[in-house]
């Protein structure tokens, strides 16, 4: 049997994306913490997001948002000292226009590259155990690059960080039974992970630019799991199975979990990583949009080859480590400079 039959599109599919409670995850009920096992496994399958009620990321949010505005309204030449290119853009400041998801880079308007809408900020791990990783993958584990008189910025990235990465790995960790894994499998992953927080800003959109810019264009994320706290504005929107578009918005309170292109391959196709999109809206806003995704990543040296348990083609599921996949992926969205 190959890996694509584990999941063919049936009639009876999830349409809607599932909501779990963070608590169940750790409930002294076995029926609740399976239960909770199961909705993620299945959410994370045939849609490939998951929303998690948890009120801790959403108390959070104001004043990171906050300290997110104050930062992006800054001066063009005061961010340009924190743009890092010579490291593919990995850390630091990233202005609108350098970045183009694959998908619009061949069919933008006119046939022209449709670069998305939003500068951007990545925010890497402060500490690594292992001291060989940063020398031996030296763009991943770069220092952290902070803006200037902005500790409020610093303050609650970290913290934000560290929020999202604990509800990420607790959904990995209660996937560990549904998918056959030993208990412990995905924070051997992940320790020493090169994950990393994006406060992005999507700018207002004016009159002449309703339906000719696109804030995000169509893409997959390429990573493990990505963790996104309600933005402060709709837009989301996720590629169902079968076809058609639905609503992609965290409800109040929920967080977004979604499958990345790396569990997707690390599970022979198991798992669902969903193309979706950051739509402008249909009427001109004077308002920026700010979101935060936290990407979770294993350590680069993984190999994401899938297990024999999911039978995946060798040939094209080939052993290849999460670095390698990584810099793959950077080539398709413009931000590799100087990789090729
Ligand atoms: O801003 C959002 O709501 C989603 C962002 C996103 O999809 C991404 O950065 O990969
Ligand atoms: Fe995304």
């Amino acid at each position: 049997m190959s890996a694509r039959m584990w999941c063919p599109y049936r009639a009876d599919m999830m349409r809607e994306i599932p909501r779990v409670e963070l608590a169940d995850a750790t409930a002294a009920s076995a029926t609740r913490r399976r239960e909770f096992g199961e909705t993620v496994e299945r959410g994370l399958r045939e849609i490939g997001f998951v929303f998690v009620h948890t009120r801790n990321v959403a108390r959070m949010l104001p004043a990171a948002y906050a300290a997110y505005a104050d930062v992006f309204s800054r001066p063009a030449d005061e961010l340009e000292r924190y743009r890092r290119p010579g490291i593919h853009h990995l850390r630091g400041y990233t202005p609108l226009g350098v970045e183009t998801a694959a998908a619009c880079r061949r069919s933008g308007m006119d046939g022209e590259p449709q670069p998305d809408q939003r500068s951007c900020w990545l925010i890497g791990p402060e500490s690594i155990t292992d001291p060989t990783l940063p020398v031996r993958f030296p763009a991943f584990y770069a220092d952290n690059v902070w803006p200037e008189n902005a500790p409020a910025f610093r303050d609650h990235t970290l913290s934000l960080f560290d929020a999202l990465n604990e509800v990420g790995l607790a959904i990995l960790h209660a996937l560990e039974p549904q998918l056959g894994c030993p208990d412990g499998y995905f924070a051997d992953l992940t320790r020493d992970a090169s994950t990393a927080l994006r406060p992005l800003c999507y700018p207002p959109i004016t009159t002449d630019q309703v339906g000719q810019v696109v804030w995000g264009c169509r893409h997959t994320d390429g990573n493990l799991v990505s963790v996104l706290p309600p933005s402060t504005g709709k837009g989301l929107k996720v590629k169902l199975r079968g076809g058609g578009w639905i609503e992609g918005t965290a409800p109040q309170d929920h967080t977004i979990v979604q499958v990345g292109d790396m569990l997707q391959y690390l599970t022979g196709g198991h798992l669902r990583s969903a193309v979706h999109r950051i739509d402008t809206p249909a009427t001109p806003t004077g308002h920026s949009r700010y979101s935060s995704p936290l990407f979770i990543y294993p350590r680069a040296d993984v190999d994401l080859q899938p297990a024999q348990r999911w039978r995946a083609d060798p040939r094209k599921y080939p052993s290849i480590t999460a670095a390698e996949f990584f810099e793959a992926r950077l080539r398709s969205t413009g931000l590799s400079a100087t990789l090729n």
